[in-house]
C-alpha cells in the first residue's frame, strides 16, 4: 500500500492549490472531493456569480447604448434560464479542467467524502474514503465553508448561494434578500440588474459591515438609485408559503415575493464535524473553524488546514474578509512550499484586496479609515466623488466614490476605497502599490492615465474635511 505525504480533504481553491505546488516538488499527494471537483469558487461560488453578474449588466449597457447613437427598442427580452444553462456549461468545463490538471501533476483524485480514523497507521494517519483505506504521513483539510441558516419557522423555503448559482430556474419577479455581507449584497445587485423587483433586508443601518464607512454609505446610495429596494433594521421571523409565493413576516411588517434567498453568513460546520478530527484532537471554534498556526498546523502534529475553514487569529485586521479564493490558494501553497521545498513564505493578509460585484462594484485595499484610527494612526483622509465620464452623454445619475487613508507620520498609504464601475478591476493595481509600501508622496508622483476613472487615486491632492 502507498504511503501518501500529503493527502488533502477537500479539492477547493485551497486544496487545488497545495496539491499541485506539493506534487511538483515530487510529493506523493492524495486529494479527497466529495462533491465537484473545483469548490465553492469554481462550482457555486466567485466563477458562476462574476458570469451572472456580466449577464445582468448587459441589460444598462443596452440601455446607455442609446445616448450613444445605438437605435435600440424596448429593452430586449431576457431568457434567464438560457443564461443558468450557459452558466452551467461553463462550470462543466472548467471542472473538467480541474480533474485534468491534478492528473497531469501526479495527483491521485479520489471521489467521496474523507473521514480521519480514529487510530494510526505506523507512520502516520489513515484515512478512509468509500471502499478506499489512505495511509499518509501529513493530512490537509481544505474542506471549505457551508451556508450558515438562522433557525426560524419556514427557512426550509429559502434558496442558499448554492442554489441561486447551481440550479436553472425562472427570474423571479419579486424577490426578497436577506443578510447584507458580500453575497447578499452581489446576489441583490445581480438580480436587480436582470429586471426582478429586488429588496433587501438587513438587521443593522447599512450593508457590508467591517468594510469603510464612506464606501457603505455611497454604495447604499447608488444601489437605491438602481432601483434596489433597501430595508435596514429589520429581522424576519418566519417565512410563510402563500398562495401566490412566499410571506415573510418582520418586526417592521410582512413583505410578498416569489422567492427569498438566505445570504446570513457561512460557516466550516458540518464540513469540519463528524469526519474524525474531533476524535483525533484537532481544536476548532465553535463554529468548527480550524484553529492553526503562521504555518498553518494544527495543534495535533502533522494535521495542518488552510482556507475557510481555517484561521491563524492575530492578523490584526477584520476577519470575514480573509474567506476569499486567493487567499485560499496562497495558504495552500505556502504551506507546500514550506514542507516540500524548504521554502516558508508569508502571505500579505495586510493588503489583500476584495470588491464586490455590486449595482456598481465596491473595492477595497487595506484599512479603512475607522480600522487605521482603532489602531492608534493619526490619518489624513482623501476623498472624491464625481460623475464618471460615461455618463455625461447618457445624463445616469452614478457617482464614483474613491478615498484614501494616509498615515500622517510616515506618509504611507493605508487604505485605498471605490464604488463605481470597473472598482473591482482598479483596486488590484493599487493592492500592489499598498504591498510596496507607497506613500501618498509617490501617489502624487505617478503620473495619471487619462481619461480613465483610476486617475483620481493619483489626482486627489487637497485633504478632505473629516
Ligand atoms: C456565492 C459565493 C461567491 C463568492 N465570490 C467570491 C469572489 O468573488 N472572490 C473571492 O475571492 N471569493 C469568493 N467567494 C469565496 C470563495 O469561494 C472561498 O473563499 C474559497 O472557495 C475557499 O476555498 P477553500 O479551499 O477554503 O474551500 P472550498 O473552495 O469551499 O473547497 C472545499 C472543498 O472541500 C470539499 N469537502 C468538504 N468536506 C469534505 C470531505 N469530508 N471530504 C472530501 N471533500 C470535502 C467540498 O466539497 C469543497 O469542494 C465566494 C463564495 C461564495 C459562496
Ligand atoms: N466578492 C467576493 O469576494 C465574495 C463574494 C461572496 C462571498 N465571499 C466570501 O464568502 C463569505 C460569506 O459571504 P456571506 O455574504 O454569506 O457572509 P458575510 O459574513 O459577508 O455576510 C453575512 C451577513 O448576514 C448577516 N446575518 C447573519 N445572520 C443573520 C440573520 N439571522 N438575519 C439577517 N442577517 C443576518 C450578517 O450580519 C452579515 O452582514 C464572505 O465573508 C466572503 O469572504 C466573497
Amino acid at each position: 500500500m502507498t504511503t501518501f505525504d500529503l493527502f488533502i480533504i477537500g479539492a477547493g481553491s485551497g486544496g487545488v492549490a497545495c496539491a499541485r505546488r506539493a506534487a511538483s516538488y515530487g510529493a506523493k499527494v492524495g486529494i479527497a472531493e466529495a462533491r465537484r471537483v473545483g469548490g465553492t469558487c469554481v462550482i457555486r461560488g466567485c466563477v458562476p456569480k462574476k458570469l451572472m453578474h456580466y449577464g445582468a449588466h448587459f441589460g444598462e449597457a443596452l440601455a446607455d447604448a442609446r445616448a450613444y447613437g445605438w437605435q435600440i427598442g424596448e429593452r430586449p427580452p431576457l431568457d434567464f434560464e438560457a443564461l443558468c444553462r450557459a452558466r452551467n456549461q461553463e462550470i462543466d468545463r472548467l471542472n473538467g479542467i480541474y480533474i485534468d490538471m491534478l492528473k497531469k501533476a501526479g495527483v491521485e483524485l479520489f471521489t467521496g467524502r474523507a473521514r480521519v480514523q480514529p487510530r494510526w497507521s505506523g507512520d502516520g494517519f489513515v484515512v478512509a474514503v468509500g471502499e478506499h483505506e489512505i495511509h499518509t504521513r501529513r493530512i490537509l483539510v481544505a474542506v471549505g465553508a457551508h451556508p450558515s441558516l438562522p433557525e426560524i419557522d419556514g427557512i426550509e423555503h429559502a434558496m442558499t448561494s448554492d442554489e441561486v448559482l447551481e440550479q436553472v430556474y425562472p427570474l423571479p419577479r419579486r424577490l426578497v434578500v436577506v443578510g447584507a455581507g458580500y453575497i447578499g449584497v452581489e446576489f441583490a445587485s445581480i438580480f436587480r440588474a436582470l429586471g426582478a423587483d429586488t429588496t433587501l433586508v438587513l438587521r443593522g443601518d447599512l450593508p457590508l459591515r467591517g468594510f469603510e464607512e464612506d464606501l457603505r454609505r455611497h454604495l447604499t446610495d447608488e444601489m437605491r438609485a438602481h432601483g434596489l429596494k433597501i430595508q435596514p433594521d429589520t429581522r424576519v421571523e418566519r417565512i410563510e408559503r402563500t398562495s401566490d409565493g412566499f410571506a415573510l413576516h418582520t418586526n417592521r411588517g410582512v413583505i410578498a415575493c416569489d422567492r427569498v434567498i438566505y445570504a446570513t453568513g457561512r460557516a466550516p460546520i458540518p464540513n469540519t464535524r463528524g469526519i474524525g478530527l474531533e476524535d483525533l484532537g484537532v481544536r476548532m471554534s465553535d463554529i468548527g473553524v480550524i484553529q492553526v498556526d503562521r504555518g498553518y498546523a494544527s495543534n495535533v502534529k502533522g494535521i495542518f488546514a488552510v482556507g475557510d475553514c481555517s484561521d491563524h487569529g492575530g492578523h490584526g485586521l477584520g476577519a470575514a474578509q480573509f474567506d476569499l479564493t486567493p487567499v485560499a490558494i496562497a495558504e495552500g501553497r505556502a504551506l507546500a512550499e514550506a514542507q516540500f521545498n524548504d521554502n516558508p513564505q508569508t502571505v500579505a493578509y495586510e493588503t489583500i484586496p476584495t470588491a464586490v460585484f455590486a449595482l456598481p462594484q465596491a473595492s477595497s485595499v487595506g484599512l479603512s479609515e475607522a480600522r487605521a484610527r482603532s489602531l492608534g494612526y493619526d490619518v489624513t483622509i482623501y476623498r472624491t466623488r464625481f460623475r464618471p465620464m460615461v455618463h455625461t452623454l447618457t445624463g445616469g445619475s452614478g457617482r464614483t466614490m474613491m478615498k484614501l487613508v494616509v498615515d500622517k507620520a510616515s506618509d504611507r498609504v493605508l487604505g485605498c476605497h471605490m464604488v463605481g464601475e470597473d472598482a473591482a478591476e482598479i483596486i488590484q493595481g493599487f493592492a500592489v502599490a499598498l504591498t510596496a509600501g507607497a506613500t501618498k508622496a509617490v501617489f502624487d508622483a505617478t503620473v495619471a492615465l487619462h481619461p480613465t476613472a483610476a486617475e483620481e487615486f493619483v489626482t486627489m491632492y487637497q485633504p478632505a474635511q473629516s
